[in-house]
């Protein structure tokens, strides 16, 4: 039977990035969304908005729903410190076998936890799976009808602190009007937009930094 995009997209991961590099990886991976295949990876530009975050927030404690293929996580996972690890969860387990074997590749597998389920189940089991009090970063990047949802189920379960910082993706397309709503009209969160574009086109996108208040 015909391979999968994600199956293709690890192919090319494997023909052309070198083992251990998560840089190649990365480049390797927009090199195909480019040049073959487009995909729902969150991209370059925003990728490079996301380092940038990950960066100033040095996390001890990372959560990203929304693993797909794994590039995120590879961008993220490649700049935390020594010792930290960062939980990702993906609902789709042909996307999860994916995921495992490009963040193998790039030599990552040992900074992440990969966890197949939905978001609705996996939050409030949190604390007791894996020992979490609060999150310092969160990346939101799975069904957007679930990004507001789930925020405030991160509330509810004590799960952010004064000054998590929540970074979103697609709040412009396919968009999170709910969700851009409510941090940006709340109390409790101080919210930035950073300008971007839908991964690898023209199309107007970008990324909602919201960092927990208390
Ligand atoms: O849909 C998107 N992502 C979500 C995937 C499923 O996620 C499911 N999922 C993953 C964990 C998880 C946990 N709980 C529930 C569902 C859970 C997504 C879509 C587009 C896009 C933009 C324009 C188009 F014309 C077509 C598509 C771009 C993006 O960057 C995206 O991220
Ligand atoms: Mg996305």
């Amino acid at each position: 039977t015909r391979s999968t995009r994600p199956q293709r997209m690890l192919k090319a991961v494997q023909k052309n990035a070198t083992k251990g590099n998560p840089e190649s990886v990365i480049s390797a991976i927009d090199y195909f969304c480019k040049n073959s295949e487009w995909a729902m990876n969150v991209g370059d530009e925003k990728g490079s908005i996301l380092d940038s975050v990950v960066t100033e927030v040095n996390p001890s404690t990372v959560l990203e729903l929304g693993t797909y293929c794994g590039y995120s996580t590879v961008r993220i996972a490649r700049l935390l410190s020594p010792g930290t690890k960062l939980i990702t969860l993906e609902f789709n387990p042909a996307y999860a076998a994916v995921a495992r074997q490009i963040i193998a590749y790039a030599g990552l597998q040992d900074k992440v936890t990969l966890v197949e389920g939905p978001s609705s189940e996996l939050i409030p089991q949190i604390k007791e799976r894996f020992g979490i009090t609060t999150f310092d970063f969160i990346f939101l990047d799975h069904w957007k009808d679930r990004y507001l949802p789930d925020i405030k189920l991160f509330e509810e379960c004590g799960l952010l602190r004064k000054g998590s910082v929540l970074l979103a993706d697609n709040v412009i397309c396919p968009g999170t009007p709910e969700y851009l709503e409510y941090v940006r009209n709340s109390p409790h969160y101080e919210s930035r937009y950073y300008p971007a574009h839908l991964e690898y086109t023209k199309v107007e996108d970008g990324l909602e930094k919201s960092v927990f208040l208390g």
